[in-house]
């Protein structure tokens, strides 16, 4: 799949526009330019540290050199973790965390379509039970994706057992990947966990589970990585999925968040349209972000 644009802004653009030499303005409007765009004030100090030092150990003295090292010092913390989804096994069971409104719906509709692009036959398995409406928003984007949903029978149904009838229908149907939306809002966060657990030991009681993927929105930054804690702690995450990256002009965050979690961004949504959602590669971000 094509790589698309990412529309930040070009967030480095005042750092380094009319600038040839780097002067003490320069280290500045790029301290404030990496907190600006949610690199956090750790990563944005280690990062001036780093590039201070090169700077004085090479005697350089020209910003576009210095933007070059800029890029590369972001391309390579980014690249400290590995973007690879695991979808070896057929099927690959996925399933998908994460508060509501962040765009969860959205990028299962997305997903399942980027996988299409890739051939490989997918079912979608509406676990989040709990509004009938989800439900239906969840069809429209499946309909719209061209892969098949599991519903709930009734409303309210069990989530596990829609999630394990959807792995059902995979392994029956020689699917590729199953697809699974969880519940994002309960009314204790002690039983959603709950509520996430017994889905995945009913899941795993059929298949083991390729990825748990929580979908952040990138908008919201260091506080909706807050909000996201107890997935991070007890739903054995094994990937971050970030949305809204389009115009959010913070596209440090990725890197943040990555260290914070110690978690590998797999994909990002940069649209509201089906198309809009790519894998994660730090050398084409890294170019995006910097320019
Ligand atoms: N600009 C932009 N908007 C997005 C992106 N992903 C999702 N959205 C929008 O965010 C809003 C919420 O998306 P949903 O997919 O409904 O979110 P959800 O987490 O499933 O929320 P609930 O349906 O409340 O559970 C919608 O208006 C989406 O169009 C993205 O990558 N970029």
């Amino acid at each position: 799949m094509a790589e698309r644009s990412w529309s930040f802004g070009n967030i480095f653009k005042n750092v380094f526009s009319g600038t040839e030499e780097i002067t003490e303005d320069t280290w500045d409007d790029l301290e404030t330019a990496l907190i600006g765009a949610d690199f956090g004030p750790d990563t944005a100090d280690e990062i001036l540290d780093e590039l201070r030092d090169l700077v004085n150990r090479h005697r350089v003295t020209d910003a576009k050199e210095l933007r070059r090292m800029l890029r590369e010092t972001i391309e390579e913390r980014l690249a400290r973790f590995d973007p690879t989804l695991r979808l070896q096994d057929r099927p690959s069971v996925v399933l998908v965390v994460g508060v509501n409104g962040v765009g969860k719906t959205t990028t299962i509709g997305k997903f399942a379509k980027y996988l299409r692009t890739f051939d490989r036959k997918v079912v979608v398995g509406a676990a989040d039970t709990f509004r009938a409406a989800a439900v239906e928003q969840l069809a429209t984007w499946t309909e719209r994706a061209g892969v098949d949903i599991v519903r709930p029978q009734q409303q309210g149904q069990d989530p596990a057992s829609v999630a394990y009838q959807t792995v059902e229908r995979a392994q029956e149907g020689a699917y590729d990947v199953a697809i699974i939306d969880t519940a994002g809002r309960l009314q204790t966060k002690g039983g959603l966990m709950d509520e996430l657990s017994k889905v995945r030991r009913v899941v795993e009681k059929r298949s083991p589970i390729a990825e748990v993927l929580l979908v952040l929105d990138a908008t919201t930054g260091q506080n909706g990585l807050a909000q996201a804690e107890a997935f991070i702690e007890h739903a054995g995450v094994t990937g971050l999925v970030l949305t809204k990256l389009d115009g959010s002009a913070k596209g440090g965050f990725v890197l943040s968040v990555q260290q914070k979690t110690g978690l590998p961004v797999k994909l990002v949504g940069q649209g509201e349209g089906i198309g809009d959602l790519t894998g994660f590669t730090p050398h084409v971000f890294a170019q995006q972000l910097v320019g």
